[in-house]
């Protein structure tokens, strides 16, 4: 069988180096066609040597250039690219058979399009593109015929705890007829489960990034400290899964073993368990409806100590019930919460503000940007900058 090709957006990121983990666990069949990065020139010239794909790009065009001086110095045939158009090429080209989605943020939205319309089949980690532009998103899936299958964990879990006729029909998913009752959406709850809520103006980026169960990228770390990742989650669980508020649950699980649930009418509970580890997701949405091996370690039960589970409380979490009511407010407010959240936590990681403030300057965003019909991509991008400056002004000003 002719190996497939993968175009990896975000590859020097913590997808990224998971997903060319996953190929370097099974490489009769996968192989590296294009890496896409952002701006990390040493990372992306190591990727190159190793896997020697035949495209490879940076965002960055000084950065790009430099990767270029330093892959020809090492006689490197990957042919380098820069630039977001050049990048969108890439995600949409003929000869990429599978395209990893895992650009950090909402600039990964245009990218990830790209392939959908090139109806690639199409790994989905970043998240941003739907809480941005969801039904835009799902309307293209729909026209493209592109195939979209969900990493992220939670989502990847309820993909694979739904029947095979709904795995089919991600975005438009009948869940009634399918005797679904609820989807249940597992959270960690991040490192400040416990925390005394009067230690929270003190929590510094360092404390935040450091995820109890799960490695990854510094911003989604701090996500899922403020459950603001959690929000996110669920903004997408309801565009995946095309379910209504009354089908959603989200609950608390610590352990991250269970990466979430389907409960059906019969009172039967599906669930898709296993160690906190994104090769899991991600190599079952490469090779799906097959499995290959991920390099993941099976899941010692007599290790376990216990599998708890508690109510998210809006007190400590804010941006939870923040993002359940942006839904609720339709599509500018998803976008906006996003754009506002991406520069606050980016305003914290640089020591601007304190943690408590991120979910403050989310709020007044959502509470300023003017409530607008979206139709196209050119009103999501347009909201996406005016809450990005709204969220810069409030930092600034204080939110007075
Ligand atoms: N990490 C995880 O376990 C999970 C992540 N996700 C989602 O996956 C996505 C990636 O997360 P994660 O891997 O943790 O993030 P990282 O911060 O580790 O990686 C982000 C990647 O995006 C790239 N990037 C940033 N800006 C640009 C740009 N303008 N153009 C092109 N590439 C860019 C970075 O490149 P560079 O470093 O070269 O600048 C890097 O490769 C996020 O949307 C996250 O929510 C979802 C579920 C789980
Ligand atoms: C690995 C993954 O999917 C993350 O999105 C994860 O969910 C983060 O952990 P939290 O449950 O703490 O948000
Ligand atoms: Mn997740």
């Amino acid at each position: 069988m002719k190996k497939q090709n993968l175009t990896i957006l975000g590859s020097t990121g913590s997808i990224g180096t998971s997903t060319l983990s996953v190929i370097e666990h099974n490489p009769e069949q996968y192989q590296a066609f294009a890496l896409v990065g952002g701006r990390n020139v040493d990372l992306m010239v190591q990727q190159c040597v190793k896997f020697q794909p035949q495209f490879a790009a940076l965002d960055d065009d000084r950065a790009a250039k430099k990767l270029r001086e330093k892959l020809t110095a090492l006689g490197s045939k990957t042919q380098v690219l820069s630039g977001q158009k050049a990048i969108c090429e890439l995600a949409a080209h003929p000869d990429a058979d599978q395209v990893m989605a895992a650009i950090v943020g909402a600039v990964g939205l245009l990218p990830t399009l790209s392939a959908v319309q090139a109806s690639k089949k199409v790994l989905l980690a970043n998240k941003e593109s739907l809480v941005t532009c969801g039904q835009i998103f799902i309307d293209a899936v729909k026209k493209s015929q592109a195939r979209l299958l969900p990493v992220d964990s939670e989502h990847n879990a309820i993909f694979q705890s739904l029947p095979p006729e709904a795995q089919q029909k991600i975005g438009f998913c009948p869940l009634q007829e399918l005797g679904v009752s609820k989807i249940v959406l597992t959270g960690s709850g991040g490192p400040f489960r416990y925390t005394d809520l009067s230690e929270f103006d003190g929590i510094t980026p360092a404390q935040a990034v450091a995820h109890p169960n799960w490695s990854m990228g510094k911003k989604i770390s701090v996500d899922s400290a403020t459950m603001m990742n959690k929000g996110l989650e669920y903004i997408e669980a309801r565009w995946l899964f095309n379910a209504s508020g009354d089908e959603m649950e989200v609950i608390i699980h610590p352990q991250s073993i269970i990466h979430s649930m389907v409960r059906y009418i019969d009172g039967s509970v599906i669930a898709q368990m296993g160690n906190p580890d994104m090769r899991t997701p991600i190599a079952e949405t490469m090779a799906y409806p097959n499995r290959i091996v991920s390099g993941v370690a099976p899941l010692d039960f007599y290790q376990l100590n216990g599998l708890t589970f508690l109510a998210p409380d809006f007190n400590r979490y804010p941006n939870l019930k923040l993002a359940i009511d942006a839904f609720a407010a339709g599509q500018y407010a998803t976008t906006a919460m996003n754009a506002a959240n991406e520069i606050a936590v980016e305003a914290f990681l640089n020591g601007q503000i304190k943690f408590t403030d991120i979910a403050q300057v989310n709020q007044h965003v959502v509470e300023k940007i003017q409530p607008q019909k979206i139709t196209e991509i050119d009103d999501v991008l347009a909201v996406d900058r005016v809450a990005r400056e709204l969220a810069q002004k409030c930092i600034l000003q204080k939110c007075s």
